[in-house]
């Protein structure tokens, strides 16, 4: 498959999205919540927010996809997070783990651990540094925010937690990886305010295309470089409320030949270590 071929197939998925209109469960933070519901309604998707143990597998179970957001963690979240991923294992429901601040205390590495464990497929999504936390054990002790590692550097596919699923590395540069192949989405420009929920929404957009195909990989490259587009169309001189919103009006405004154009100009394909 080429570069143009991958690009084609992000667009049917995108295209399909409000077609489909996939019932997404999320086990979301109190801080991101609302927004990942509206960014993925805004896509086109339906979230189900549920949040008890008494309750999360039997929903997981009737949802196309799964998402495990890990801020926020306390013992009530974690029982509630590990019966969706064993209903998700059961039932074969793609599964989007997402290891919010995974460096920032000694709890939160064990847990994202400990899940990683569990026999479920999917997608592993965190910025460089939650993933170079999962990779080599170090904290880094500042909170839910990355901190300067480079991702497309990282090859932790060899890592047993980690084979047989798709990493999702966000940053200055995104990098979706399995055994094979890798895409690098090279943001054209900065963000103009770092707005807290993005790296929670972009995994739930992942969820979303997860829950159409199974071909998780691609899912990962739709979810993130769709987000990365409606980011990009959001005017730098707003101000950090208004950017907010219109993150959300670009998710629900989105036209073909501006994405096409877009996903040509930061798109790079390499499969068997060769950019094609
Ligand atoms: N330096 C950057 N330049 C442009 N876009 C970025 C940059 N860093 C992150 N992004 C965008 O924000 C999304 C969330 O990434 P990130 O900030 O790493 O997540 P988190 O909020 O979990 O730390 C990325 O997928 C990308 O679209
Ligand atoms: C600030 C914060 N604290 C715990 S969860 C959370 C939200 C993290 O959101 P993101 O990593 O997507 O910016």
């Amino acid at each position: 498959m080429t570069q143009n071929d991958q690009i084609s197939k992000i667009l049917e998925l995108w295209q399909a999205l409000p077609e489909t209109k996939p019932l997404v469960h999320v086990i979301a933070n109190q801080v991101s919540a609302a927004f990942c519901a509206d960014a993925m309604s805004a896509s086109g998707a339906r979230p189900v927010m549920a949040v008890s143990s008494l309750e999360t597998g039997e929903i997981t179970e009737h949802a196309g996809s799964f998402v495990a957001n890990l801020g926020q963690p306390s013992p009530e979240k974690e029982a509630a997070v590990r019966e969706s991923l064993l209903s998700a294992a059961r039932n074969r429901i793609p599964v989007i783990l997402d290891p919010v601040g995974a460096g920032a205390s000694v709890y939160r590495h064990q847990l994202a651990s400990s899940l990683l464990s569990l026999p479920w497929k999917g997608i592993i999504k965190g910025n460089a540094s939650e993933i170079h936390t999962l990779c080599t054990g170090q904290l880094t002790h500042q909170g839910v925010d990355s901190v300067g590692f480079d991702s497309p550097e990282l090859s932790p596919l060899a890592d047993p937690l980690f084979s047989g699923r798709i990493l999702a590395v966000t940053g200055k540069e995104d990098c979706i990886l399995d055994d094979d192949r890798r895409i690098i989405l090279s943001h054209p420009a900065p963000l103009s305010h770092a707005i807290v929920g993005t790296g929670c929404a972009a995994g739930c957009l992942c969820g979303c295309f997860a829950a159409l195909t199974e071909d998780l990989f691609l899912a990962a490259a739709a979810g993130l470089s769709f987000f990365s587009y409606a980011q990009f169309r959001v005017d730098v001189l707003e101000g950090y409320g208004s950017s907010k919103l219109h993150l959300l009006d670009a998710l629900s405004r989105t036209e073909a030949d501006g994405f096409k154009r877009y996903l040509q100009t930061i798109l790079i394909y390499q499969s068997g270590g060769k950019t094609i």
